[in-house]
């Protein structure tokens, strides 16, 4: 099968890993996540990984702690699950390389770009943990720019709805999916699924994002193949 994007940047919802437990990693579900990552792989395409944090941590929701340190929380939830992800690529047989955005040189490799594309050339899957790097960011900001800085074709957003609708459908049981929409009207309509500082640079660097479910994680194979699969934003 001839992927659709040669080059692709992969967004895990944090929360996925939890599976039905809810909380923490399910290495089970890892493992169902990571097969269809093989997949891609096997039909040629380069994968670059960035995995959010929200089954540990979300330094918005952490209260009345200093922002700052919650963040620092919540990157670091993010190496715990990027670090689970590598080994559940690895026990599949993959060559993988996670670079984090905080050096934590004993643990995982910094992220330096030009080592990251030289990875994706050799076939090498990389994981990026910490997000940007920088508190009062998300792991969508963090997606996006390193979806820019190595030139991937579209970012794969794979979260816990099967889609971008009209107002979140968590709350809002009438709310109405989109097939396709711009970062503009998500932007003006100011919609949750991802966090408006990433829409508003891949609106201006003209990336791409398609947004839908891991509840399925064979969607992640559906999303490269060109299969009608969650909503296309660009
Ligand atoms: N208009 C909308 N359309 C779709 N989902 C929306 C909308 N508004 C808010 N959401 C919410 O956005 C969530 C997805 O984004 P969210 O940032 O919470 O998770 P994530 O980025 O996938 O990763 P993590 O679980 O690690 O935080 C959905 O679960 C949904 O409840
Ligand atoms: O660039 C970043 C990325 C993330 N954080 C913190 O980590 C958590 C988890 O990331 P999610 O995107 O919410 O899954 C986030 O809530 C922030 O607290 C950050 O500070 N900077």
């Amino acid at each position: 099968m001839t992927p659709k994007y040669k080059r692709v940047l992969l967004k895990l919802s944090g929360e996925a890993l939890a599976g039905s437990q809810g909380h923490g990693i399910d290495f089970d579900t890892v493992m169902d996540i990571c097969r269809p990552v093989k997949t891609l792989r096997d039909m040629g395409c380069e994968v670059a990984i960035v995995v959010g944090g929200g089954n540990f941590w979300r330094g918005r929701s952490s209260g009345k702690m200093d922002r700052t340190r919650a963040d620092h929380m919540g990157m670091l939830a993010t190496v715990i699950n990027a670090l689970g992800v590598a080994d559940g690529l690895e026990q599949l047989g993959l060559s993988v390389r996670v670079q984090t955005a905080i050096a934590m040189q004993e643990v995982a490799e910094p992220y330096i770009r030009n080592r990251a594309v030289r990875h994706l050339e050799k076939g090498r899957v990389i994981v990026f943990g910490c997000g940007t790097g920088n508190p009062f960011f998300s792991t969508d900001t963090g997606a996006a720019l390193r979806a820019a800085e190595i030139e991937a074709d579209i970012i794969l957003k794979a979260t816990m709805v099967d889609g971008v609708y009209d107002s979140d459908p968590k709350k809002n049981p009438e709310a109405k999916r989109y097939e396709e929409l711009t970062f503009m009207e998500v932007l003006n309509q100011n919609l949750g699924v991802m966090d408006m500082t990433a829409a508003s640079f891949c609106k201006d660097r003209g990336i791409p994002w398609l947004v839908f479910s891991i509840e399925d994680p064979e969607n992640i194979v559906r999303a490269v193949s060109g299969e009608a699969v969650g909503t296309l934003v660009k």
